[in-house]
């Protein structure tokens, strides 16, 4: 099936101390991709990217097999935005408007809004049309944003850091309605975040990018089912490092943390070592910060 999203070789310089450079990545039907790296990796300037918010240097971008760079023609770009459902870190709403006042904001620039889904989801989430934007708790916020993003047909939702500052109560809840989202196999979630445990419960590939470039992009059970942490001497890493491709390593004071790529191999052939399986926020540490062997 054709993917919902595509970056292909996408270099933008940015500033004289930022770029992206060569960022290939796909979403494909049915899947929740989980987008990290560190504050300033370029997460965000991906997704502007991908929505064609700013111009590339080099490569494509094809939303829903069409191109869609911010020089493919202004209805071209209109009409495949209008398929994405953008939830952002901050609710981009008017602070002083109320939640009733928002439908008639937003509403008319999509063809394909649909009220009834729209008040669905206002009364699903306990907002109360009277309050103010400004009032709404972060949650509560969020959630006004994502009934917007649910209300109009999109095949693609983005969500840039959309779970930062939400309780656990909250965050289970935006997780859930994801997990909806794309149950029906035709549409797709990017999810950028820090908070990793929702990777390790919802995503089905992590992408990871560091200082403008891919570093990994991977199924999510290669990371939190096959990879692990072995916790050595300094003699067992040696030896361990030898004998396994693919492996990182932690120095502490007296021992060595290594990545491992398969971590029941590790079990199998190095048994007298502890070997954990590894967390999405293990693997980005490793993948940024561990020495090669
Ligand atoms: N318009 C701009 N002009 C200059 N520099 C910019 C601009 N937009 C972004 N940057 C820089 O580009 C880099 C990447 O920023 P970006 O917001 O994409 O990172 P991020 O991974 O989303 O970070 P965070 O996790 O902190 O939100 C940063 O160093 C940022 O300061």
């Amino acid at each position: 099936m054709q993917n919902l999203l595509e970056l292909k070789g996408v270099s933008r310089r940015v500033s004289d101390r930022f770029s992206l450079r060569d960022v290939t990545l796909a979403v494909e039907p049915g899947q929740i991709v989980g987008f990290v790296g560190a504050n300033g990796a370029g997460k965000t300037t991906t997704i502007r990217a991908a929505l064609g918010l700013i111009k590339l240097d080099a490569g494509e971008v094809r939303l829903f097999g069409q191109r869609c760079g911010a020089d493919a023609p202004d209805e071209t770009q209109r009409c495949l935005r209008s398929r994405v459902g953008l939830v952002l870190d901050t609710c981009p709403f008017p602070s002083t408007l109320k939640v009733g006042q928002i439908e008639p904001l937003v509403g008319p620039a999509y063809p394909t809004w649909d009220r009834k889904t729209f008040a669905g989801f206002i009364d699903r989430f306990g907002l109360d049309s009277k309050t103010k934007v400004k009032d709404l708790s972060r949650g509560m916020g969020m959630k006004l944003q994502l009934a917007c993003a649910l209300s109009h047909n999109a095949k693609l939702l983005v969500l840039d850091e959309a779970t930062a500052g939400l309780d656990p109560m909250a965050r289970e809840e935006l997780l859930d309605e994801l997990l909806a989202f794309v149950a029906d196999g035709q549409r797709s979630v990017l999810l950028s975040s820090h908070i990793t445990s929702d990777l390790d419960r919802a995503a089905d590939r992590v992408i990871c990018i560091d200082n403008g470039s891919i570093v990994f992009d991977l199924p999510r059970e290669d990371i939190t089912d096959r990879a692990g942490i072995a916790h050595c001497t300094q003699a067992q890493a040696a030896e361990l490092m030898a004998c396994v491709e693919g492996t990182r390593a932690a120095r502490h004071a007296y021992s060595v943390d290594v990545l491992v790529p398969n971590h029941r191999e590790v079990l199998e052939a190095f048994p007298e070592i502890p070997c954990d399986r590894a967390t999405i926020d293990d693997y980005l540490r490793f993948m940024l910060k561990g020495a090669l062997k």
